[in-house]
């Protein structure tokens, strides 16, 4: 459909493609059927996929993410009622393709994510990444450190992801919280983990993880005192610091997400995600990724959907309101 009037879309702001006009299932799948990044030269928020998964520990494929999650973002659509805004009208969005990794040499791979990351700061005031498994979380928050110093991570998973090293690799997909730690990256007083659940190695993973800046909003938590509860916690842990969201699409139960490589039960609805990025939207978010979403372990775009939302929920809590 044409922008409704009401839209505050700036002459010089380039949204997606109109649905009405070019069918949501024809044409190349960017992110929303939004412009490139190289169309328009600068954006508010760039989105870029990081298709990288050689860090995971069990099931492989988040490389394949990023496409999977554009193919299901063409439903997408201009106006968010949730939050009243236009996300893609409020501020311009680009897809900014693909940041490439090296997939045999994570080392090297590291590296060049936050090169990729801080190139696209030259065009971008922010970014939005698609994973990748979710050791792409370190590389992305070393280039939003070199811009903002350390930053309150806000992490939604299963999995704690501070645990120090995988068959002696220090960087691995649940290592990258731990690095962020010791690297002087995130604030260690407004840094939260939301959803956490499941098996653990020991007892002492949890002292660890406290002792690396984290306090937890576990999924019992939010079953026993109800969303409202979370949200509040979440809120004022975080405070006023410049804020990275970094979504583990685990943290959803696997009802809602089975597409992704360490299932766990007993998660979140995507429903209960939705509406605690939506509480965020009077905070700075600086940056934000949505990671671990592998494809092959999809049904029905069950997972993609998901993501493209989340990831449509963050751009539209980023926006700037009127
Ligand atoms: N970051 C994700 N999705 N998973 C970490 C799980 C690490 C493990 O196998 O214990
Ligand atoms: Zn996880
Ligand atoms: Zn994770």
């Amino acid at each position: 459909m044409q922008p409704t009037p009401e839209e505050p879309r700036d002459r010089d702001i380039r949204g997606p493609v109109d649905a009405s006009v070019v069918p949501r299932f024809a044409g190349i799948a960017t992110f929303a059927r939004l412009p490139r990044l190289d169309e328009v030269g600068r954006a508010h928020v760039a989105i870029a996929g990081v298709p990288f998964d050689s860090g995971v520990s069990y099931r492989p494929g988040a490389r394949f993410g990023p496409a999977h999650v554009r193919e299901a973002s063409r439903l997408l659509r201009p106006y968010n009622p949730a939050q009243d805004v236009f996300p893609f009208g409020a501020q311009q969005v680009a897809d900014a393709g693909d940041i490439v990794a090296n997939p045999f040499d994570i080392a090297e791979a590291v590296r060049q994510i936050e090169a990729g990351a801080l190139d696209l700061a030259r065009h971008a005031d922010k970014l939005v990444a698609i994973g990748g498994d979710h050791t792409i979380a370190l590389p992305l928050l070393r280039a939003v450190h070199a811009k903002h110093g350390p930053v309150a991570v806000l992490h939604f998973d299963a999995h704690l992801d501070t645990w120090d090293t995988y068959f002696g690799a220090p960087t691995t997909h649940g290592t990258p919280f731990r690095r962020a730690s010791e690297e002087g990256l995130i604030d260690l007083t407004a840094s939260m983990h939301v959803g956490i659940r499941g098996p653990l190695y020991a007892k002492s993973d949890l002292d660890d993880d406290e002792r690396l800046g984290f306090s937890i909003v576990t999924s019992e938590y939010l079953e026993e005192n109800g969303l409202a509860a979370a949200i509040d916690r979440m809120r004022a842990r975080i405070g006023d610091a410049p804020l990275y969201i970094s979504i583990d699409i685990d943290v959803l139960d696997p009802a809602h997400a089975p597409g992704t490589g360490t299932p766990e039960a007993g998660g979140l609805t995507s429903r209960e995600l939705l509406r605690m990025i939506r509480s965020l939207a009077d905070r700075n978010i600086v940056g934000a990724d949505v990671v671990e979403v592998a494809p092959a372990y999809d049904h029905a775009q069950l997972t993609a959907v998901a993501a493209s939302h989340v990831a449509y929920e963050l751009i539209s809590a980023m926006a700037p309101r009127a």
